[in-house]
């Protein structure tokens, strides 16, 4: 695959910093002598939305989860926000950057009531102490202590779940949910949010027909700025998806990942001595190898390279999808 758009992606000035969301300037990680990723480079600006792209283990988790502060490069740089490679402190601004996937599902009390969830994503305000008993106050029932939210907070994560028709697990707990309804409660747990960075890995995992072309629709209302996402315009946004069926509206830009060639790998290690000590039985590691637009990525010739069978690629009306050939 030729990724000349790649190229002009790498290596942003430091004048552009503010003007960058994420700046992945040759990220490598590496777990249990693996080199899972190498030589990620990728400028994703502020208010863009983005698509990534890629097989079944080739790092797009691994990526999302560094990009979201729940892992670190072993190597390379990542500029986050308006924040230098490292410099962003989890706990200051980790609320600036939010992510729904499984990963996230997994980590939520199992006893924890869904509207709770969601609603305490909501930015965090100082709520004065003479309110301390107005009926306009709601103790939050979770384990934070000193939070209080205010009854509008829980009027607008019901008014999330009554769009993602989950309004009815308002009160049951989050062990009970099935896979598609946990989906849907971390969606709205992210729109809860007032996120400058926001990103869905996989939002349509085990979402029916109706649930899947929901999803689609909401998150083309945010990726175009509809309704009351219209104030929200520098809100970046990343998605990470297997189906082109699922790409929404207002999503123009493309990362695609893909192995590193064995050839190319082999000069990596040789540059990169002191780094790692790798197995070569393993998988060749992923990086990204194509960024632009949509209709220049999603070629047969780019999908066909990647899945190794000839795929035709279409798009009607707005939406695209893929099929072997
Ligand atoms: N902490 C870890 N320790 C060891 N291996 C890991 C770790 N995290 C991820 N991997 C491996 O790294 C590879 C990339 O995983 P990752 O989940 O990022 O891929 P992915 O592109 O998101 O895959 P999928 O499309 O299947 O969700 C996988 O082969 C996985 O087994």
């Amino acid at each position: 695959m030729t990724d000349t758009a790649t190229d002009r992606n790498v290596t942003p000035p430091a004048a552009d910093l503010a003007d960058l969301a994420v700046g992945a300037e040759s990220v490598g990680f590496w777990r249990d002598r693996r080199l899972i990723l190498a030589d990620v480079n990728l400028n994703i600006r502020r208010g863009e939305k983005w698509i990534l792209f890629g097989p079944n283990g080739i790092g797009k988790s691994t990526l999302i989860a560094m990009m979201s502060l729940r892992q670190f490069p072993n190597v390379g740089r990542l500029s986050l926000l308006d924040h230098r490679p490292g410099g962003i402190d989890k706990f200051a601004s980790g609320h600036r950057i939010a992510l729904a996937s499984s990963a996230v599902g997994r980590e939520v009390a199992p006893p924890a009531d869904p509207l709770d969830v969601i609603v305490d994503a909501a930015p965090i305000r100082a709520v004065p102490e003479d309110l301390g008993d107005s009926a306009d106050v709601v103790e939050l029932s979770s384990h934070r202590e000193n939070r209080r939210r205010e009854g509008a907070e829980y009027e607008r994560a019901y008014a999330l779940m009554e769009r993602f028709g989950i309004e009815y697990l308002a009160g049951k707990r989050m062990a009970g949910l099935s896979e598609g309804e946990r989906t849907r409660v971390l969606i709205c747990r992210n729109l809860m949010s007032a996120a400058d960075l926001m990103i869905f890995d996989e939002p349509t995992t085990g979402m029916d027909l109706g649930g899947r072309e929901l999803v689609v629709r909401e998150l083309g209302r945010l990726g175009e700025g509809d309704g009351e996402f219209a104030g929200a315009a520098d809100r970046t946004v990343i998605l990470v998806t297997h189906q082109l069926e699922e790409i929404p509206a207002g999503f123009d830009h493309l990362a695609l990942m893909g192995h590193m060639p064995e050839e190319r790998y082999r000069e990596y290690l040789a540059d990169h001595p002191n780094i790692y000590a790798p197995d070569l039985g393993n998988p060749m590691p992923g990086t990204v190898t194509y960024t632009g637009g949509l209709e220049d990525g999603f070629t047969s010739e780019h999908l066909t390279g990647m899945f190794g069978f000839p795929i035709d690629v279409r798009r009607h009306d707005g939406r695209w999808s893929a099929f072997r050939a």
